[in-house]
């Protein structure tokens, strides 16, 4: 297991939560959910892209904002948000083997105090005019580069 973490914001849609739940069984990481999400656990969406992964997955539920930020607080981790403003490539930034990838809702991002709060910000480029990725994609991109240089390499 890498002791790389991926956190999602107040994730909205429960297939991008399953999805993701799926790639942290396979490649090995741990996942943190940011609470209230817009959608119950249970929901048969996630169940149904994250299948039977679900049950390998190390999902670690937080009630807010607030609690993740006392948790983290007390692991030492860094916090590094993958957003759309910032003007990092996510391929020229150096993750260390326990940073934790922050991604936002799929509705919203994160807003401007959570922004404030990472230690880094890292973007995919994207084509101009473009708005974002879908929430699993760039989190597959994104974590497969920090998996690349810190636990494959
Ligand atoms: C669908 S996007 C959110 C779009 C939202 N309307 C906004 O303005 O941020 C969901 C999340 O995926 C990640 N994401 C999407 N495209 C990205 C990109 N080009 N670079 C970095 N992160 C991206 C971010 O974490 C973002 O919060």
């Amino acid at each position: 297991m890498a002791d790389l973490r991926l956190a999602l914001y107040q994730p909205d849609i429960p297939g991008n939560t399953g999805t993701i739940l799926r790639l942290a069984a396979c490649l090995g990481f741990a996942v943190d959910i940011i609470e209230p999400a817009g959608f119950d656990i249970s929901d048969r969406n996630l169940k149904r892209a994250g299948m039977d992964y679900l049950a390998a997955a190390a999902l670690t539920r937080h009630v807010n904002w607030e609690r993740f930020e006392e948790w983290r607080a007390a692991t030492g981790r860094r916090l590094i948000l993958a957003t759309t403003k910032a003007s990092q490539r996510y391929t020229d930034f150096a993750f260390r083997p326990d940073d934790i990838l922050l991604f936002g809702r799929e509705s919203a991002g994160v807003p401007d105090h959570v922004h404030e709060r990472a230690d880094g910000r890292v973007l995919i480029p994207m084509v101009e005019g473009q708005r974002s990725i879908n929430l699993a994609v760039s989190a597959a991109m994104i974590t497969g580069e920090a998996m690349r240089q810190t636990v494959w390499s």
